[in-house]
């Protein structure tokens, strides 16, 4: 297995891409880059801000003029700093879930979200989930790897983390919500959520995270 590798996992909404990027980070002593945080904190600013997400003008200016940190925690927990304030919790809200793909397609958005990502790959070392990773972050990840899931279980899962958040959702109106971002996320015409070539496909429909680790490490050890 190589050194201060680059893995990339992308896959849609619920699949278990930070739950099992998190746990491989901590095996592999790597660090976790969560993107999907950074469009949901500057999501959260912008509905903060009541920008109009329609105007990509007004949205890219916001991008261009915020600051969002990743900092990582013991293990490989990370605190989500949005200027400075810690958003990690409120980007998980249900309005920012329902709102982040219309500020994550916005072009000029991208282009600040993925200079920064490069930035942060730039040393190895690290496990980055999102969307688009292995197909256009980083398109020279050692490793890639795209995990997929029944729409009904990443449903089931997700509803079930909102509500040990105490958060009560109907679930048909979640799974609606939950394709209605795949689809924006798949058809945007800037980095969409694709499996990049070469990317192992896992589908996590019947497997435990732990389960997942391991085939992603015993790929990872067969394949250099
Ligand atoms: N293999 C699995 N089996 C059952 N539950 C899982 C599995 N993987 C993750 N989960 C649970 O599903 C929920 C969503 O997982 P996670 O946040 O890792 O998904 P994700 O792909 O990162 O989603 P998003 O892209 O929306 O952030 C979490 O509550 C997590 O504990
Ligand atoms: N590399 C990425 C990561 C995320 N997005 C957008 O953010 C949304 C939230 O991501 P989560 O992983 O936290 O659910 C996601 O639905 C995408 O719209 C992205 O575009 N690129």
């Amino acid at each position: 297995m190589k050194s201060r590798a680059i893995v990339a996992i992308d896959g849609p909404a619920g699949a278990g891409k930070s739950t099992v990027a998190r746990m491989l980070a901590k095996r592999l002593g790597y660090l976790y880059i969560d993107t999907g945080a950074m469009y949901r904190a500057l999501t959260l600013k912008a509905l903060e801000r009541k920008i109009d997400l329609e105007d990509e003008g007004a949205v890219t200016g916001l991008a261009e003029e915020t600051e969002i940190l990743l900092v990582p925690q013991d293990g490989t927990e990370i605190r989500v700093y949005c200027d400075g304030r810690d958003v990690t919790s409120a980007i998980r809200e249900p309005e920012v879930s329902r709102q982040v793909s219309r500020v994550a397609k916005v072009p000029g958005v991208r282009a600040r979200m993925v200079e920064l990502q490069r930035r942060m790959a730039e040393r190895g070392g690290i496990v980055m989930d999102g969307r688009d990773i292995g197909s256009y972050v980083l398109p020279g990840a050692d490793y890639k790897f795209f995990l997929t899931a029944s729409l009904e279980e990443r449903t089931r899962r997700r509803w079930q983390e909102l509500r040990d958040r105490g958060i009560h959702t109907d679930f048909e109106q979640l799974k609606k919500e939950m394709a209605a971002r795949d689809a924006m996320d798949s058809r945007r015409p800037v980095a969409p959520l694709i499996k990049a070539p070469g990317a192992l496909e896992i589908d996590t429909s019947n497997l435990e995270p732990e389960e997942v680790v391991e085939i992603i490490l015993k790929h990872m050890e067969e394949g250099r």
